[in-house]
C-alpha cells in the first residue's frame, strides 16, 4: 500500500528506528557538506536518534561546524528546564559532541514574553535564510524532523487552531492555548520550505492517527496538512505503522 501523502519507512524496533533516523540525517548532511540547516523535533520520540548521531560512525562522519540547528517548536520555559526541547537536544546530542560544534539557534526566553520570543526567533530564522521572504527555489531546511501527537498535532501546530494553521505570512508564532505551558512554533510556510521532512512516529498510541492520515481518511489535522516542497517521509516503528508495515 502507498500512503496518500509522502513515503513510509517502517523499521522493526527502537534500535533500527534510531539508526534509520540518524542515517537519514547523515546522508542528507553529506549532500550539503558546506552549509546544512536542520530542523529538530522536540518531545521524546527523536531522542534516541539524536543520541545515535552522537556516536560512531556519525559523530566522526558529520561536519558539525557546517550545520545550523533550528527547533521546530519550543516550550516557553527556561532552557535548563527538563521540559525544554533545547534541554533534551543538548543532553542527547550537542553536549556529547567534541570540539567541532554545530551552530545552535535556540528560541530566546530570558526577559521576554512569548510573543516577543516568537518575533525574535522569526528574525533569527530570516537572517539565517538571508531574506525576509521564502523563495520556492531555495529551501530553508535541508532536513526537518517533526514529531506527531496522537491527535495529529505537529511541532506546536495544534488541531482546531485556525489562526495558527492558516497563517501564511509569519514564520514563527506564539501558542498560548491548548498546552499547559505556552509554546513557540514554526508555521507551515517555513516547515514546508524543506528538502526533506521526516516525521518520526513510534508506539501503538499513534497507530490510529497515522493510519487515518496515510489512508487519506484524515486530512485536517496539522500532520496531515504539511506539504513540503521536497520529500516527505514517515519514519515509523511497527507498533505505529500497523497495516502499513506490510
Ligand atoms: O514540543 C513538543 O512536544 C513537540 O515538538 C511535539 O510536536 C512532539 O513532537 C509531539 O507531541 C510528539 O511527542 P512525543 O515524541 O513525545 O510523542
Amino acid at each position: 500500500m502507498k500512503p496518500v501523502l509522502g513515503e513510509i519507512l517502517v523499521v522493526p524496533d527502537a534500535e533500527a528506528f534510531a539508526e534509520a533516523g540518524a542515517k537519514l540525517f547523515a546522508d542528507a548532511a553529506m549532500v550539503a557538506p558546506d552549509r546544512f540547516v536542520a530542523g529538530l523535533a522536540g518531545g521524546s520520540t527523536p531522542k534516541s536518534l539524536y543520541e545515535r548521531l552522537a556516536v560512531a560512525p556519525y559523530r566522526q562522519q558529520i561536519r558539525w561546524s557546517a550545520i545550523d540547528f533550528v527547533l521546530g517548536d519550543e516550550r516557553f520555559v527556561s532552557p535548563d528546564d527538563d521540559d525544554s526541547n533545547l534541554h533534551m537536544v543538548r543532553n542527547s546530542l550537542f553536549d556529547r559532541l567534541d570540539h567541532e560544534k554545530p551552530r545552535i539557534h535556540p528560541v530566546p526566553f530570558e526577559g521576554l514574553t512569548v510573543n516577543e520570543a516568537a518575533i525574535a526567533y522569526e528574525k533569527t530564522l530570516k537572517s539565517l535564510y538571508g531574506s525576509e521572504s521564502l523563495a520556492p527555489d531555495r529551501k530553508f531546511f535541508d532536513i526537518c524532523f517533526l514529531g506527531m501527537g496522537d491527535d495529529g498535532h505537529t511541532a506546536s501546530l495544534l488541531p482546531g487552531q485556525p489562526k495558527l494553521l492558516d497563517e501564511k505570512k509569519r514564520w514563527v508564532l506564539p501558542v498560548t492555548e491548548g498546552r499547559p505551558e505556552s509554546r513557540v512554533t514554526l508555521t507551515y510556510p517555513v516547515l514546508e520550505s524543506a528538502e526533506l521532512v521526516v516525521f518520526v512516529v513510534s508506539g501503538g498510541g499513534k497507530r490510529a492517527m497515522l493510519d487515518r492520515i496515510l489512508s487519506g481518511e484524515e486530512r485536517e489535522v496539522p500532520a496531515a496538512r504539511l506539504r513540503p516542497q521536497g520529500r516527505l517521509l514517515w519514519l515509523a516503528d511497527r507498533a505505529a505503522a500497523g497495516r502499513w508495515a506490510d
